[in-house]
Formats: structure tokens, C-alpha cells, sequence
């Protein structure tokens, strides 16, 4: 049989430097990102099928029914769900994959593929948590506290996971990303020498 990609797992709470860290890590290792599926209204700038693939909820719904999604759940009151298909795909073509997500949806990855490696990014302090979520400007003030009350739950979560790596600044943080995904790497490559 030949060689299963690795799928991982970056979660954490809104604003903490998820998608930062990851679009420094995807410069110096080649991983397929899942584009998920949301029912949120696109920011300014957000192309279907680019940042997701933005659905009604009727559509989202429907998908849900389909068993369509490995995962999904509803964020500040929205739905986000990552396609099933193309992450099997990848993951059987031998490449590793990395989903972004919430941990709500981490937590059932883990019950649906325990083989999943997920990694908990956490802030420096919650007081830099809010700097940084505020500071995108992405959400209106009521957004970003109900985003800020989530994350508060969020961070008690963390120790569930298989790595936590603080986000201090993004370079730290992106060596060591990398770092975990070259010893996962090592790992697999061990248990295909036995
Ligand atoms: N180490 C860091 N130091 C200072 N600012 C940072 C750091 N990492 C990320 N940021 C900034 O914090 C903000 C939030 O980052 P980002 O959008 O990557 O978070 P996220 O976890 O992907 O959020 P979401 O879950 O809502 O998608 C951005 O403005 C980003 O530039
Ligand atoms: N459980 C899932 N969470 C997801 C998915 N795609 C993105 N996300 C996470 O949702 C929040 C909010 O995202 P935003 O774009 O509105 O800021 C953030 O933590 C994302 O990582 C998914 O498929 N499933």
C-alpha cells in the first residue's frame, strides 16, 4: 500500500495568529489547506472558493445531511465545516494536509481520525489576544467580545491537544510549527521502516 499523507490540525482561538503562522510555514513546507465551508458573509476582499466557500445555511445544511463534512460546528454564530472529499484525497494521493479550524471542530477530528495530529496555538496573554483581534478590524466590537468570551473556554481546551505552541511572534511560532511537522514526518517514516 502506499504512503497515507499526515493530516494535521491547527487550531486556537479567533485572532490568536493562526492563519499568520500558517501562510509563513506554507513558504518552506508544501501542504495541501483545506478550503472550508462557512455560512459567515464574506469580508471585504473574500472570493468564493478562495478563503471558503461561503454557502446559505440552507446549502450548509444540505451538506450536513450529505455527510458531506469530516467536520463542522457553529462559531459565533455562524456554521464552518471542512469538505470531507478533497482532505481523503490528498490525504490518499500521499500529501499531508492541514486544516484550520476552531476547536470545537479540532475535538471531533479527533474522535473521527485519532491518526490526526492537532496543534493548539495559544497567545501570550489574553490581554494580547484581544490587541491582536481587535487590532484586524475584521469584526465590529460585539463580534470581537463574543469572540473574546469563546476563546476564554477555548484556552482551558488546550492541554487537550497534542502540542501547544505559543505565538509569541511569528517567527518563533512558525519554527516551530515546522518542527512538529518534520518530527510527525520522522514518526510516520519509522513506522513504515517496521
Ligand atoms: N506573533 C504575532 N505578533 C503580533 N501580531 C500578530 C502575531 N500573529 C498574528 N498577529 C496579528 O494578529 C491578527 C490576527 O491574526 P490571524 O488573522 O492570523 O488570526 P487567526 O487565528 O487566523 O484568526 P481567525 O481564527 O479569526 O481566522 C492579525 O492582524 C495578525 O497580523
Ligand atoms: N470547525 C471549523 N472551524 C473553522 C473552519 N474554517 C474556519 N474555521 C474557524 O472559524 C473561526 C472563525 O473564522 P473567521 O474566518 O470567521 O475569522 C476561526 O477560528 C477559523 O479557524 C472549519 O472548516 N471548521
Amino acid at each position: 500500500m502506499s504512503k497515507q499523507g499526515i493530516l494535521f490540525v491547527l487550531t486556537g482561538p479567533s485572532g490568536v495568529g493562526k492563519g499568520t503562522v500558517l501562510a509563513e510555514v506554507c513558504k518552506q513546507k508544501e501542504l495541501y489547506l483545506s478550503t472550508s465551508a462557512t455560512t459567515r458573509e464574506p469580508r471585504p476582499g473574500e472570493q468564493d472558493g478562495v478563503q471558503y466557500y461561503f454557502l446559505t445555511r440552507e446549502q450548509f445544511e444540505q451538506k450536513v445531511a450529505e455527510n458531506g463534512f469530516l467536520e463542522h460546528a457553529e462559531f459565533s454564530g455562524n456554521c464552518y465545516g471542512t469538505p470531507a472529499e478533497p482532505v481523503d484525497a490528498q490525504l490518499d494521493a500521499g500529501h499531508d494536509v492541514m486544516l484550520e479550524i476552531e476547536v470545537q471542530g479540532a475535538m471531533q477530528v479527533h474522535q473521527m481520525r485519532p491518526d490526526a495530529v492537532r496543534i493548539f496555538i495559544a497567545p501570550p496573554s489574553f490581554a494580547e489576544l484581544e490587541r491582536r483581534l481587535t487590532g484586524r478590524g475584521t469584526e465590529d466590537a460585539d463580534a470581537v467580545r463574543r469572540r473574546l468570551e469563546t476563546a476564554k473556554h477555548e484556552l482551558t481546551l488546550a492541554k487537550e491537544f497534542d502540542y501547544i505552541v505559543v505565538n509569541n511572534t511569528v517567527e518563533q511560532a512558525t519554527a516551530d510549527v515546522l518542527a512538529i511537522l518534520r518530527a510527525e514526518n520522522c514518526r510516520a517514516a519509522q513506522v513504515e521502516i517496521k
